[in-house]
């Protein structure tokens, strides 16, 4: 089998690039940046130089601190964002050079996780499948094997893509013939896509429309094909060999099982890659680790049946939209000034079918912009192409090894690989950046089976200093800092039209539920004991690396000083006191331009994605109700973690082809609810404001303390916070799921009377 390695380097160093390096010239940004913290500082020192005058008696004094101390965290957090977004990087990389090198190029072995059929229609990741089968490697397709990883142990996965492999056999051929650009099926033939498409070039010849017309139709029985057989019997679906392996079968107790769907016997230049399926071993006693634990598998199994030095990793929805990003991203990996560089290449995760104005606030185009330039971005789980080497934890060259603590923790020796023999050899190879196999795809079956069984990372150091990292339900970041704290950087590959294209998730519950995992593995990272401090102190994580890594692992800790802020409103009014300079004072304009410029920055921010002012107000209130739903929610998880009392879970998210055409337009970006807790905090908050506006209104705010009496800064304050939660004042007179439940809505309704009692009878709380 071929090998790559960097043998010719000096031939290279004299050729043109592979990719360039951009810095983005963003004095403007920086500038605001400054500005807004400036005047965050002026405003922390405002409230210390006044908190006697502005004082009355104890109790304010206690408002004043209660929204100095908030205000506090916000500048301690805008200093974490300044030093990320200081800088901004673009690479442009060169495909075409990569290919006019003589060279050969590298194997690559991609990988796709799958864990429910239910919630990951097999349909959606058959389409990515293909789209990766299909995607151009120009005279070295056998080199690329597609691995799918099966959590759920599914026959109906199985006989999927045993299917997908046969339609493949037209699809790749005719994607390539043609150059068509969208290589999923399911898109290109997309009731919205032009009808028959040409052909690049424009062709729409007699001939090309025919053999249109017989991949559509084929595509199309795959397609019912699957569906039917979601309904019928698993017997009746395989054939009765294939049939005995999944017979019985328990997805949480039961043996490994890896298969070979299509093998690329001939190693044809312009063949199909090969396509493997796994199904990890399952059992009650073994923690299985979730989707690491998946990858870690695939790591291994890929590793005994084709060891490609470089390995992708995609999420089931997440297809290849850019036919050519393996060369893309190869570019960064290869060009000599890499080698020893870069340890892993991330591309942007971005949605297909994206609603009108982004009403969930999920497809994070803005927050991706900036995490770039430091140390590189970070690992986001999907779209990332990793050196098989840094995954086995190799270091980088010419690392500074002076660091006496960082080398013990760089130490790795064979055995803590596990006991595979074969794979031990071949790891051997690996960490010499050597790739390939001595044995075809069969004969390594038995040792993929051995890697892939539940017991075999018991005693080695899988999920610690191999592989993906366990023990946080966003492995990725995780895995990704660990990387970096060996001195690896990581590159940015961001393409138009983009690499992969994947499914955000719609509606309330989904949305605030991967908030939720995301914030709660995050803050799992800052507590354990690989956090980025101790990364920084001791091993080779850059120290503006760490601040960045500590600005999105402290998220979700916000959501407590937000929480306490948007309350601060209510309760001045409800009391009739401030926390806000009055709006004939000079320092008013602290507060309020910080306000304004964060806002109308923020809006030019989109303007420059190409985003509209309204996708800005969804982001802003999906910040504020993530914030206090999601983010509150993932803080008590951890909480529960860090006691021993629950164990934090992977939640996975619903996926679909397209957003459902069975609602009406109207309704499509509209929020939705459902039983969940997670909208009890919304809830109450909303209630809390509408109760204080009602007071106020009817006139039943007692006598101010002194001359200080809430104002008009008060007053705007909880109007805002109206606004922001604008979706679950809907919700409380919505239907159905785009209704808010009573049994929310009672629970709220409770929480915000003890709020407005604790805030109007002193006794009760720690009132005077
Ligand atoms: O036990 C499990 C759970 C999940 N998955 C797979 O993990 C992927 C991501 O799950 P999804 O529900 O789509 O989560 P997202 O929040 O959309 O995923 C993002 O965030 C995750 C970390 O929280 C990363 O793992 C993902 O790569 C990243 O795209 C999917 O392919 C799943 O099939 C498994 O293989 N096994
Ligand atoms: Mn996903």
């Amino acid at each position: 089998m071929g090998d790559f390695n960097s043998s010719s380097m000096e031939d290279d160093d004299m050729a043109a690039p592979l990719f360039e390096r951009q810095l983005r010239k963003n004095y403007v940004q920086r500038a605001v940046d400054i500005t807004i913290l400036l005047l965050m500082i002026s405003l922390l020192s405002y409230r210390l130089v006044s908190i006697r005058s502005h004082g009355g008696d104890g109790w304010e004094v206690k408002t004043w601190q209660v929204a100095m101390g908030c205000e506090a965290w916000f500048t301690f957090v805008w200093v974490l964002v300044v030093s990320t977004k200081w800088n901004l990087l673009r690479y442009l990389t060169f495909p075409q050079r990569l290919l006019q090198r003589k060279r050969e190029l590298p194997a690559l072995d991609m990988f796709v996780t799958t864990a429910d059929p239910e919630l990951e229609p097999p349909i959606i990741m058959v389409n990515t499948v293909l789209s990766l089968m299909a995607v151009d490697y120009p005279g070295t397709a056998h080199k690329l094997a597609v691995y799918v990883s099966d959590d759920a142990c599914s026959p109906l996965t199985f006989f999927a893509l045993s299917e997908a492999a046969k339609f493949a056999q037209l699809w790749v051929p005719f994607c390539r013939k043609h150059n068509i650009q969208v290589r999923a099926p399911f898109r290109y033939f997309s009731p919205t896509a032009e009808r028959p498409p040409s052909a690049s070039g424009g062709s729409k010849s007699p001939e090309f429309q025919q053999e249109w017309k017989h991949i559509k139709n084929e595509y199309e029985s795959l397609n019912w094909k699957i569906e039917d057989a979601r309904k019928k019997p698993v017997s009746s679906i395989l054939s009765a060999g294939e049939f005995a392996a999944f017979a019985n079968m328990d997805r949480g107790n039961h043996p490994p099982i890896v298969k070979i769907i299509w093998e690329n016997k001939e190693t044809e230049p312009d063949g199909l890659p090969h396509l493997i399926y796994i199904s990890r071993e399952k059992r009650p006693k073994h923690h299985h680790h979730y989707k690491a634990g998946a990858m870690n598998a695939l790591i291994r199994v890929s590793g005994v049946m084709t060891n490609a030095p470089f390995m992708l990793n995609v999420d089931c929805d997440m297809y290849t939209h850019n036919p050519q990003i393996v060369l893309h991203a190869l570019c960064l990996l290869l060009d000599p000034r890499s080698q020893n560089d870069t340890g892993y290449v991330q591309c942007p995760q971005q949605f297909y079918d994206g609603l009108k104005d982004d009403p969930f606030g999920n497809q994070l185009v803005v927050l991706q912009e900036g995490i770039v330039s430091i140390q590189g971005p970070f690992y986001g789980g999907t779209g990332c192409f990793h050196r098989r080497r840094v995954i086995y934890g190799a270091l980088p060259k010419n690392v500074d090894s002076k660091k006496k603590n960082a080398r013990s923790m760089d130490e790795i020796s064979l055995s803590e690989f596990g006991s595979s023999e074969q794979f031990l050899k071949l790891v051997t190879r690996a960490l010499k950046d050597e790739s390939g196999t001595e044995k075809d795809l069969p004969s390594s079956l038995e040792a993929a089976l051995h890697v892939a069984s539940s017991g075999y990372e018991y005693g080695t150091s899988w999920g610690k200093k191999i592989g993906l990292t366990y023990g946080s339900t966003t492995e990725d970041i995780f895995t990704g800092m660990k990387i970096q704290s060996k001195g690896w950087r990581s590159a940015y590959c961001s393409l138009d039209p983009p690499a992969f294209l994947g499914c955000a998730p719609t509606g309330g519950p989904a949305s605030l539920n991967q908030m939720k995992r995301w914030s709660t593995g995050l803050l799992e990272i800052l507590v354990s004991k690989s956090n980025p401090i101790r990364a920084t102190l001791l091993g080779r994580l850059q120290f503006r690396q760490c601040l960045t890594y500590i600005w999105v692992l402290i998220w979700n800790i916000r959501s407590i000083p937000e929480l306490i802020y948007a309350l601060l409103p209510a309760y001045c009014i409800i009391t009739n006191s401030h926390f806000l300079p009055k709006v004939h004072e000079r320092a008013i304009m602290i507060p309020a331009s910080v306000f304004a410029i964060y806002n109308i920055y923020t809006l030019l921010e989109h303007f420059r994605c190409s985003l509209s002012a309204r996708a800005w107000w969804n982001y802003q209130q999906m910040a504020r109700i993530n914030s206090a739903c999601a983010w509150l929610f993932g803080v008590l998880t951890v909480l529960l973690k860090v006691l021993g009392i629950s164990d934090t879970v992977f939640e996975i998210t619903k996926k679909e082809q397209s957003t459902s055409n069975d609602q009406p337009d109207a309704d499509l970006g509209r929020f939705t609810f459902d039983e969940s807790p997670i909208f009890v905090p919304g809830t109450t908050l909303l209630l809390v404001q509408l109760a204080a506006l009602a007071m106020l209104m009817l006139g039943i705010q007692p006598a101010p303390g002194g001359a200080n009496g809430s104002g008009l800064a008060e007053v705007a304050c909880s109007l805002l916070v109206v606004l922001y939660f604008w979706p679950f004042l809907r919700g409380l007179l919505g239907k159905g799921k785009y209704g808010i439940p009573l049994k929310t809505i009672y629970k709220s309704a409770a929480l915000s009377t003890v709020f407005v009692l604790f805030c109007r009878f002193p006794s009760v709380g720690l009132h005077r």
